[in-house]
């Protein structure tokens, strides 16, 4: 199996030849599923997920026992513009905090079984304001993409991708804009909490950048013009996650932004995927019907750093050995319908 890629036509071309989900071993656990004892259908979309993951990991009636959450940071040129509530250096600082353990995806990485990798990428260079020109060249676009794919641990059995960025709701928005239309009103939240000001402002920076940058390429391309590093890394995780059949919980606007990019280069990229909340930042119910996928949280979280997705794994986790461990209608003797 390719392990890696030396620039954009090989991760392209990577793209093109992924593995699909097996159908034969979603039909397996279907049936086993029918035999469970519980009324068919009763646990809803927990049956569904059980299924859906069967699929993709094959056959055997495994637990979730090794979930990987991985947080990429990077830092952005359009911090400078006054588009986000916190200063930019929050983002290095945040880093330490991740790795001395006092966040909150520490916490949840913990409670839900997970290990947790942190990878910083190049925080003491920003990416290019893209308001200007474009955020990255074709180098650290891939030398991004590349950090995604060389994190994600061979031997986990569900993967998380986070993000910690200052100013990347501006980018998300734009690259949302950028791809889908709809305007800047429609993409642009208030992320950390700017004031009404503050969006005014931000609005009009991502109108700037969608106009500079839209219809200029892929998904890989406005990826480059509008993205960030962590953006990049989580798109080369979750495309390398594919590779190795590992299932992907999404996180919120900005992680679901940079899955958009990976399917707007690649049709059904996003298949191993599920969403694993609402977030609160505004655009992220429309990027997510635009994703065709259905959240399973709705808490009201817009912290990133994988947060949303970390608290779903609870959820996968518990579908999985409901459907490993639960007795048949004929090993418990209870009558069927
Ligand atoms: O995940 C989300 O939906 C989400 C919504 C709002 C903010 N964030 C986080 O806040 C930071 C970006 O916000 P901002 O205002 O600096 O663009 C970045 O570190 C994200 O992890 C994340
Ligand atoms: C403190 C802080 C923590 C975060 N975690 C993810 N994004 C963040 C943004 C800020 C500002």
């Amino acid at each position: 199996m390719t392990t890696s890629f030396a620039n954009l036509t090989e991760f392209r071309s990577l793209l093109r030849s992924m593995p699909d989900c097996d159908g034969a071993a979603m039909e397996e656990a279907r049936a086993h599923d029918g035999i469970l004892t519980k009324p068919p259908g009763a646990l809803g979309r927990l049956e569904d997920l059980a299924i859906w993951y069967r699929g993709w990991r094959g056959g055997a009636r495994a637990e979730i026992s090794a979930p990987q959450i991985i947080i990429f940071a990077g830092n952005h040129g359009v911090a400078a513009r006054g588009v986000s509530a916190f200063p930019a250096e929050v983002t290095a600082q945040m880093v330490a905090n991740f790795q001395h353990g006092g966040a909150a995806i520490n916490q949840i990485a913990r409670v839900n079984g997970a290990s947790l990798d942190v990878v910083p990428l190049s925080l003491e260079v920003p990416t290019k304001d893209f308001t200007a020109e474009p955020a990255m060249d074709e180098a650290e676009l891939v030398d991004a993409l590349r950090a995604g794919w060389e994190a994600v641990d061979a031997d986990a059995d569900l993967l998380v991708v986070g993000e910690m960025g200052i100013a990347n709701t501006t980018s998300a928005a734009a690259l949302a804009g950028a791809l889908l239309g709809g305007g800047a009103e429609f993409w642009t939240g208030r992320g950390t909490g700017v004031d009404d000001a503050g969006l005014t402002l931000k609005t009009e920076v991502v109108t700037e950048a969608i106009t500079l940058h839209a219809d200029k390429g892929d998904g890989l391309e406005t990826l480059r013009r509008l993205g960030g590093r962590e953006l990049a890394g989580m798109a080369g995780a979750m495309a390398r996650a594919r590779q190795l059949r590992i299932p992907v919980i999404l996180d919120g606007f900005i992680c679901c932004a940079a899955a958009l990019c990976l399917a707007r280069s690649a049709p059904g990229a996003l298949d191993h995927t599920v969403a694993g909340h609402l977030s609160s930042e505004s655009g992220h119910r429309r990027l997510l019907e635009a994703l065709a996928k259905e959240p399973l949280l709705q808490l009201n979280l817009r912290l990133g750093e994988g947060s949303g997705a970390g608290l779903a794994i609870g959820i996968l986790k518990t579908a999985l050995a409901c459907h490993a461990g639960m007795a048949t209608f004929a090993e418990a003797g209870v009558s069927d319908a």
